[in-house]
C-alpha cells in the first residue's frame, strides 16, 4: 500500500496531462504537452514535449501514479520522449523521425556513426516541413544492446569485425529494437498519415504493421566521412538499409 503524500493541487495541476494507455499487459503513461522552447542551429523554435513510462500495472489513479515515483528511481533507467512541432493531430501530413539513442554520437558528435547528423537534420527537417514529431527512443541504445555492450561492441570494430558481426560476437542479434511503446505513444497523439524519415525498412515495416498509416518515407543520409564510412557501408550490406541514391 503505497503512502499517501501529493496535495490535491498537485493532483489537479497535473491530471489533466496524463494519458493513460492501457495495453495488453499493463500501461503506457504519458505525461505532456509541456511547452519546449528549443535552440535550433542559433533560432528558437517552440515544440511540445511528452515523455512516458511503461509499468505491468494499471494504474487509473492520477495522485497514486504520482506517489510512487518517488520509489521507482527512474534515474536509474532509461526513459523516452517525442518533440511534437505544428498541428500534429490536425494537419495533413506530419514528417516522423523515429530515433534512436546514440549517447556517443547524439551528445559527443561521435562521427563514428551518422546518428548525431540525422538527430539534428530531422528536427530541421520536421520544422521546415510545418508538422511533425521526433520520438528519441531511449532504450535502443546500440541497436537496443545498451551503451556497455555497444562499447564493448566499437572495440570488436577495432579488430576487423563489423557492427553486425561485433552485436553477435557478444551474443545479440544484430538489432533488437522495439518500436511498439513508440507506436502506441504516436497512435494515441495523430491519426492521419504520416511520412517517416529513415532509410531503415524495418522500421516502415514496424509501422506498418502495426497499423499506422505510413503514406511516404524520406531518406535522411549525411555527414559520409572517413570514420563511419564502413559503418554505413555495413547499414546497407548487412542490415538492409536503403542507399542513398535508391530512396526517392
Ligand atoms: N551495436 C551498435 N550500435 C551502433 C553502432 N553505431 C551506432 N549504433 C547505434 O545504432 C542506432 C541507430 O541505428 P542505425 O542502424 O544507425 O540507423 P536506423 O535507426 O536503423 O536507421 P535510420 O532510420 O535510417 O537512421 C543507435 O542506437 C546507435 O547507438 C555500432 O557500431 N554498434
Amino acid at each position: 500500500m503505497i503512502q499517501t503524500k501529493s496535495d490535491s493541487k498537485v493532483v489537479a495541476i497535473l491530471q489533466d496531462r496524463i494519458q493513460l494507455i492501457t495495453q495488453d499487459q499493463g500501461a503506457i503513461y504519458l505525461v505532456g504537452p509541456i511547452n519546449l522552447p528549443v535552440n535550433l542551429n542559433g533560432e528558437t523554435v517552440k515544440f511540445k514535449w511528452y515523455s512516458w513510462i511503461k509499468r505491468d500495472e494499471i494504474i487509473e489513479d492520477d495522485e497514486e501514479l504520482i506517489n510512487q515515483l518517488t520509489f521507482d528511481n527512474l534515474a536509474e533507467f532509461q526513459q523516452s520522449s517525442v518533440l511534437v512541432y505544428g498541428d500534429f493531430e490536425g494537419d495533413d501530413d506530419a514528417l516522423i523521425r523515429f530515433h534512436s539513442i546514440c549517447h556517443t554520437g547524439d551528445i559527443f558528435g561521435s562521427k563514428r556513426c551518422d546518428c548525431g547528423y540525422q538527430l539534428n537534420q530531422s528536427i530541421k527537417k520536421i520544422v521546415e516541413h510545418g508538422t511533425g514529431a521526433l520520438f528519441y527512443l531511449a532504450n535502443h541504445e546500440g541497436r537496443g544492446i545498451g551503451l556497455f555492450s555497444k562499447a564493448m561492441a566499437y572495440i570488436l570494430q577495432e579488430h576487423d569485425y563489423d557492427t553486425v558481426e561485433a552485436n553477435e560476437a557478444l551474443g545479440f542479434d544484430d538489432d533488437v529494437r522495439s518500436y511498439s511503446d513508440a507506436i502506441e505513444v504516436l497512435k494515441s497523439l495523430r491519426h492521419k498519415s504520416i511520412t517517416l524519415m529513415t532509410n531503415n525498412p524495418k522500421k516502415i515495416a514496424a509501422l506498418k504493421y502495426a497499423g499506422l498509416p505510413v503514406s511516404r518515407r524520406v531518406m535522411l543520409w549525411g555527414d559520409r566521412s572517413e570514420f563511419n564510412e564502413e559503418y554505413l557501408e555495413t547499414k546497407v550490406n548487412r542490415s538492409g538499409h536503403i542507399r542513398e541514391e535508391e530512396l526517392s
